[in-house]
């Protein structure tokens, strides 16, 4: 369904249906959206999202990382912002970067069964235009990590071209934090 879903959203950035299809199309999800809200469940219980087993756990609203490499300390991976995820002229938009970015920081945050932890701060620097629909690498590692501070660096690159980097703190929660 998933999978579905993504082919669906790129096809729906790509093109420029007549309107007829638009007005079928638009009835078709209403209809859909209908059945979908007597499935409602709470967080805990929803499947979108919390699928480790699947690409992009099993969600479709941030890029889809293929990983290659996982330790303790370090990941690699690589992913492709599909059509959906444009922002002008070819190239992915900033904050799908951001969203990858910090979807990333949570996975090497609990590499190695570390707690909970959440983002403190994400500080990116986009230092070259990240195209959409080709391969990119993914990469992230610990800095250091100081009482319940980590700190993390992520890169995003095409070929030889680092496209973005980022350093990441994640903050280990406290007692009956969430
Ligand atoms: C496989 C699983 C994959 C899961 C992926 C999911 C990834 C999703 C991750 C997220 O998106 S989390 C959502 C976005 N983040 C938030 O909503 C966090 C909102 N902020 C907070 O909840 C709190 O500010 C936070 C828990 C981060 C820290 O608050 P605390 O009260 O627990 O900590 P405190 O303020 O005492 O700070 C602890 C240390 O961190 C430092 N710190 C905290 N925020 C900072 C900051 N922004 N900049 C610099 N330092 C910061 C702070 O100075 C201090 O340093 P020291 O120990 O050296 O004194």
């Amino acid at each position: 369904m998933i999978a579905s879903l993504r082919a669906f959203l790129n096809r729906i950035a790509g093109g420029r249906p007549e309107e007829h299809d638009i007005t079928a199309l638009g009835a078709d999800l209403d209809r859909w959206s209908t059945t979908l809200a007597e499935a409602a469940v709470e967080e805990t219980e929803q499947v979108y999202g919390r699928r480790p087993d699947l690409l992009g756990r099993g969600q479709a609203t941030w890029p889809a990382v293929r990983f290659t490499h996982l330790d303790d300390n370090s990941l690699e991976g690589v992913v492709t912002f599909d059509r959906y995820f444009l922002g002008r002229h070819g190239v992915a938009h900033g904050g799908a970067i951001a969203f990858l970015f910090d979807e990333i920081a949570g996975r090497l945050a609990h590499l190695g069964g570390r707690p909970m932890a959440r983002t403190g701060y994400l500080r990116i620097d986009f230092r070259a235009i990240a195209p959409i629909e080709v391969e990119l690498r993914i990469s992230g590692r610990y800095l250091r990590e100081e009482g319940r501070k980590r700190i993390l660096r992520l890169e995003l690159a095409h070929g030889d071209t680092l496209c973005a980097e980022a350093e990441v703190l994640m903050v280990t929660l406290k007692p009956g934090q969430r």
